[in-house]
């Protein structure tokens, strides 16, 4: 997978992209990063990519044909998914994020506060993601966010891939308790059940955990959710605890 990204500051990126899961990601080719200051592509020797607003008002706005020249400049046989980190995008969830997985090339736009000349929404963008109802003084922070959550996703990104299939938003539940040495910490035990080597309870024991998690903090997940059978009874059990 091709990922670039097209930042006026494109050395807030180099940390993330070259540290721990991308960075290794990156080593094994899982993926090819690609930042590139958008200015380098504004017509203007002084490297001007934004001016003021037609129709007066306060701020600047980002002009179109720097991320126009920048964006074309890439393409080539197939046209890649340009999206355009902003507060007024689609909330981002782990769903999109499996949907950009698949993709061979994603090209992201980090503008400013002044905001973007809406041709560019228009005509160059094909996604608006936002990663939360906040506004931050750039889209730099949210790419990175996505590019984090849809690298992991990549075969061979993770250790053990199967933390990325069983993680809680891809099961629709909150993470259950974890534990590791010392079974005894300061008197805080670990749950016997997890020390019993019984695979199936233990099984059972995690998704009853998940359940009380997400009831207790994410009720409106576990509306969304398919319940099965099983889930069914552990929810009833855990009502029937409350009493
Ligand atoms: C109109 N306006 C404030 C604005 C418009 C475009 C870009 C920016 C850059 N800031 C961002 C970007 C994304 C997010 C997010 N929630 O994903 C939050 N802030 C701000």
């Amino acid at each position: 997978m091709r990922i670039d990204i097209f930042t006026l500051f494109p050395e807030m990126f180099t940390g993330v992209l070259s540290s721990s899961i991308l960075g290794k990601a990156s080593e094994k080719e899982l993926v090819d990063f690609h930042v590139t200051n958008f200015r380098d592509f504004s017509e203007s020797k002084h490297g001007t990519v934004d001016d003021t607003p037609y129709g007066g008002g306060g701020g600047m706005v980002l002009k179109p044909e720097p991320l126009f020249r920048a964006v074309e400049a890439l393409t080539g046989e197939k046209k890649p998914r340009v999206i355009l980190m902003c507060p007024q995008g689609v909330p981002y969830h782990q769903k999109l994020a499996e949907e950009l997985a698949q993709e061979e090339h994603l090209v992201f736009i980090c503008g400013h506060y002044e905001g973007y000349d809406e041709r560019i929404r228009e005509h160059l963008v094909t996604d608006e993601i936002s990663i939360g109802d906040y506004v931050l003084t750039g889209g730099e922070l949210a790419a990175m966010v996505v590019i984090d959550s849809v690298v992991r996703l990549q075969p061979g990104a993770l250790g053990n891939q199967t933390s990325a299939v069983e993680d809680s938003f891809s099961t629709g539940l909150l993470e259950y308790p974890h534990y590791t040495r010392p079974a005894d910490f300061r008197g805080w035990k670990v749950p016997d059940i997890l020390l019993s080597g019984h695979h199936a309870n233990i099984e059972i024991w995690r998704l009853k955990e998940s359940l009380r998690r997400t009831k207790a903090r994410r009720p409106d997940l576990l509306e969304k959710l398919e319940l099965t059978d099983e889930m069914k009874k552990l929810l009833a059990e855990l009502e029937q605890e409350k009493k």
